[in-house]
């Protein structure tokens, strides 16, 4: 056959890989076997013209060239021309290149500021933004409730598959397998649990004001600290033993292990079928697969341990067991993400929260004389009356969420109807956090750190449903109450105990200009000193 109408049958073939296979479903898992499939069929196809047809290699090698680049012209064309003409999203406004390939997003991504590049677009295009091919970035605090409220029939986007092979209660995409591992861990959140968890909390946050004390005044990097606080009481709470990075003043080489594994999570967000690929490759998962191995080493240790049920842990091992065998499946995912989940957004809030009380030593003064009024308690029901220092730590969460950009959602097949609008079936949809806490719709004056629009001045809170960093419904944070009793804890000890101030030449630009996402936010250096009262 000639050159030429070789050509048009691979462009043919392009044109059919798209309208049979990728035009429809989900293709990131696959995306490992389809590269490899890819090179193999393009060696395949050089070889069979070296060897079969006898071509000179240079002539074989042309040939496959032409015949490979035509099947991708027509396979791109072609799906370039269904995103931007026919795809069922194509009225929605967005970047054009949005459209066409998430490419375009990751591009813009790669610093890792994903929450501002998007707070960006809703400048520019409004409250719904195309930022997809099939994506619908939603700045609308309507849209809330009807994606992610407890009678949403969304699902969690391919971007929840990340942890493949492993599953976790936060990455299942079965909603009634989310449902049932949902009562378990409920229960590792009961009141009673809670209350059994308390004393530990207390002890890691005296422990970290012992630190802090110890520092006597000289600068203390407020970042690192806040995170050994979190983790250690994470990784009690988890293998029944802390990391011991308060106590040692450094950090472990696990948690440093995780801060490189998920910081390939914010420029690779955007495009799922890369990060699995990416995953297949070892070098790219040195890091995690080092962290997955600790993990599981610890939680062999942990079911030696005699079984106490105040431990998080504790139920999730008594769920997978069977006579005396365990389900490792999902007790790895579950402890593999848990102590990203559990640990890093409580550190966040708690380094921004210092940041705000740094900047502004009157809310930290006013803290403090309420925490004064209240005899300085350090439990956590009566620190839960306190409304200023909830207030503080409210607006914290509302300027800061911890996971900024994230809660991807699919809608269901016949679409969502959010305030009159309809979303298409089977779009991926979410709502940042970030934007939504910073509406001058819902907050007046947003961008400022108010903590007494949570109490003496409710009409600086407009719409509180605009308020998501622990996100709602049935795939809400079941940490919340745990997350809170920390917060609480710990900014009650330290204003208690402290003058907080910026350290000589930092005034949070550096926090502020550094902070990273990466699904979670990962915060900036902050040098603060803790001057003992
Ligand atoms: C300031 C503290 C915290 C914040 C702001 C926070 C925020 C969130 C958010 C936004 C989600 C939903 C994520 C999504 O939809 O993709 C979530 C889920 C989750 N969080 Fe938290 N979290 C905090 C503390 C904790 C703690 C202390 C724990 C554990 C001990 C924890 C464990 C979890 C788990 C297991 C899920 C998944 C829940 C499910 O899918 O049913 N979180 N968290």
């Amino acid at each position: 056959m000639a050159l030429p109408a070789q050509c048009a049958l691979s462009a043919a073939a392009g044109i059919l890989s798209h309208i049979g296979v990728f035009i429809r479903g989900e293709h990131h898992l696959r995306a490992p076997f389809l590269f490899r499939l890819y090179v193999f069929l393009a060696i395949a196809l050089l070889l069979y013209q070296s060897v079969a047809l006898s071509y000179n290699m240079k002539v074989a090698a042309y040939t496959s060239t032409l015949l490979i680049s035509s099947y991708a012209a027509a396979l791109f064309s072609s799906i370039t021309i269904y995103r931007v003409f026919f795809h069922q999203l194509r009225a929605f406004p967005g970047p054009p290149l949005a459209k066409v390939s998430k490419f375009w997003h990751m591009s813009k991504v790669l610093d890792a500021k994903q929450y501002l590049f998007l707070d960006g677009l809703r400048t520019e295009y409004g409250d719904y933004v195309r930022t997809g091919p099939n994506e619908l970035t939603i700045f609308d605090p309507k849209a809330v409730m009807p994606i992610h409220g407890p009678n949403s029939t969304c699902k969690k986007a391919e971007w929840y598959d990340n942890l493949k092979p492993l599953t976790a209660i936060n990455t299942t995409r079965s909603r009634a397998v989310h449902d049932r591992r949902r009562k378990i861990w409920d229960m590792g959140f009961s009141q009673k649990a809670l209350d059994a968890y308390e004393p530990r909390v207390l002890y890691y946050a005296e422990q970290l004001a012992t630190a802090f004390k110890a520092s006597e005044s000289k600068p203390v990097n407020a970042s690192a600290w806040f995170a050994y606080l979190t983790f250690d009481i994470m990784s009690d709470l988890l293998f029944g033993k802390p990391f011991h990075m308060v106590r040692d003043g450094k950090s472990h080489h696990v948690r440093d292990l995780l801060t490189k594994g998920i910081m390939v999570l914010g420029p690779l967000t955007p495009v799922p079928w890369l990060f699995h690929l990416a995953g297949s490759l070892p070098r790219m998962t040195k890091d995690w697969l080092a962290y997955r191995a600790w993990v599981l080493e610890q939680l062999k240790e942990r079911m030696q341990m005699e079984t106490e049920k105040s431990n998080v842990m504790s139920w999730l091992i008594q769920a997978s067991q069977e006579g005396d065998k365990w389900d490792m499946s999902w007790l790895e995912g579950d402890a593999v993400s848990m102590i990203v989940a559990g640990g890093e957004p409580g550190a966040s809030t708690l380094v921004f929260l210092f940041y705000y009380l740094a900047k502004f030593p009157e809310k930290q003064t006013k803290l403090r004389l309420e925490l004064e009024a209240a005899s300085f308690p350090t439990n956590a029901r009566a620190l839960q009356s306190l409304p200023f220092l909830n207030g503080c730590i409210y607006e914290a969460l509302r300027l800061h969420p911890p996971l900024p950009s994230g809660y991807l959602r699919v809608t269901p097949s016949e679409g969502l109807n959010v305030d009159g609008k309809w979303i298409p079936g089977g779009s991926t949809v979410l709502t940042p956090a970030y934007s939504l806490g910073r509406l001058e719709s819902c907050f007046e004056d947003a961008q400022q750190y108010v903590p007494e629009r949570w109490n003496e001045r409710p009409e600086m809170l407009k719409d509180k449903d605009a308020w998501i960093p622990f996100n709602i419904g049935r795939y809400g944070c079941v940490g919340r109450s745990l997350g809170l009793i920390e917060l609480r804890i710990v900014t009650a000890i330290l204003v208690a105990n402290f003058d907080v101030g910026f350290a000589p030449g930092d005034d949070g630009t550096e926090l502020l200009e550094n902070t990273r996402d990466a699904f979670a936010s990962v915060p900036g250096k902050l040098e603060l000193i803790f001057r003992k009262r």
